[in-house]
């Protein structure tokens, strides 16, 4: 069990067998190229949300020929998963018309994979956003109650994944959120402080352009609110109820891509609104520490096999915070090392016994 899961879970991306890291056979997964035609002609589009089979794709950005396009995959592709934020190549019909069709024929290489197994204990994953280079962790101060662990396993996620994360503290009117925030003191981590009737618009937005964002955060946290405070045409769905309809709750499930407009240039907001469980059982210890480069240097010096965990003999980065060598931010900074490495220990216990 996730204990990140609340039961709700609509947003089912698929399984990439392509990276399953399992290869019996290598030789069979060398491309054939005889019998798989080359498009020179295709051109390179965006995905912006995926439903059943059918993709939206953005094709010319940013010029005065953009359009949108629907499109399908290439059979050859039927056995990878193409996500939000893929860049793919597509052939076919590449008007935008209405009623016109265009194809997937290649996935461009990606620069990030965002991924989560079914839970901890499970090691076949599934790709959730391509591309992204920030993760925006959206947590509220109160209501619901914040959990460090909780950020934690965002921020394996995230560091596994190469993406940068940013924290967004919302619900500030409810709460004081120093105490909370002072778990993650030592990451130097960039965090906005919002409130609904007082959200930082102007230096998120800053933030955001010129990024892909995948924005992630717990039920109820405010994430759709932020959304629409920055993105004001996209219209996610947020918890209020209306009185008089009864209905409330029109949560749509699936991950779309939001363009974020600002006088200095444009970005890309990725929500994931169904993404509720994030299992950790794909990550690769590695890459966290990988993403402190000071401490990852310094681990250069541990014995083989340190787990630089509080018990730990002769851990380097240990000896070298212990002896003031990272300055006055060191303690906070070994901290908050040792509860990611501990979430994952943790994780990878379960997963073994
Ligand atoms: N007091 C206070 N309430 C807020 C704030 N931001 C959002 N809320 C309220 O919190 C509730 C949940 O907000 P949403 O934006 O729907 O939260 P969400 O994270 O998108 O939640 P899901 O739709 O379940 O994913 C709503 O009733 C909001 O009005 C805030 O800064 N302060
Ligand atoms: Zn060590």
């Amino acid at each position: 069990m996730s204990w990140w899961d609340d039961g709700v879970d609509d947003d089912e991306p698929e399984l990439d067998e392509s990276s399953i890291r399992m290869r019996p056979n290598p030789k069979a997964n060398r491309p054939r190229t005889k019998t798989r035609p080359e498009h020179l002609d295709a051109l390179t589009a965006r995905v912006l949300a995926v439903d059943r089979g059918r993709y939206t794709v953005l094709l010319d950005e940013g010029t005065p020929e953009e359009r949108v396009l629907t499109s399908t995959r290439a059979r050859e592709l039927r056995k990878q998963a193409i996500v939000t934020g893929d860049r793919v190549d597509v052939v076919g019909d590449t008007s935008g018309a209405e009623g016109t069709l265009s194809r997937i024929v290649r996935i461009v290489p990606r620069t990030t994979l965002l991924r989560r197994s079914g839970d901890d204990t499970d090691a076949m994953e599934r790709v959730v956003v391509a591309n992204a280079d920030q993760m925006l962790i959206v947590v509220a101060a109160a209501n619901p109650e914040p959990r460090a662990r909780l950020v934690d396993r965002y921020l394996v996620a995230a560091y596994d994944a190469g993406i940068t994360p940013i924290l967004c503290i919302t619900k500030t009117d409810l709460q004081d959120p120093d105490e909370f925030l002072a778990n993650f003191a030592g990451l130097g981590l960039r965090v906005f402080r919002s409130r609904e009737d007082d959200v930082p618009l102007a230096e998120i937005t800053e933030a955001l352009v010129g990024h892909d964002t995948v924005f992630v955060g717990h039920s109820g946290v405010g994430k759709s609110t932020l959304v629409n405070a920055l993105v004001p045409t996209a219209e996610r769905a947020t918890g209020h109820v209306n009185v008089v309809t009864g209905r409330g709750r029109h949560t749509s499930s699936s991950t779309v891509s939001l363009r974020i407009e600002a006088p200095g240039g444009s970005g890309w907001v990725i929500d994931t609104p169904g993404v509720r469980s994030f299992g950790l059982g794909h990550v690769d210890t590695a890459n966290i520490l990988k993403s402190f480069t000071d401490l990852a240097e310094i681990a250069l010096e541990c014995p083989r096999g340190c787990t630089h965990l509080p018990d730990a003999p002769d851990c380097a980065i240990i000896e070298a915070v212990a002896e003031g060598r990272l300055g006055e931010n060191g303690p906070a900074r070994l901290d908050s090392l040792q509860r990611l490495l501990g979430t994952f220990a943790t994780i990878k216990a379960d997963q073994y016994s």
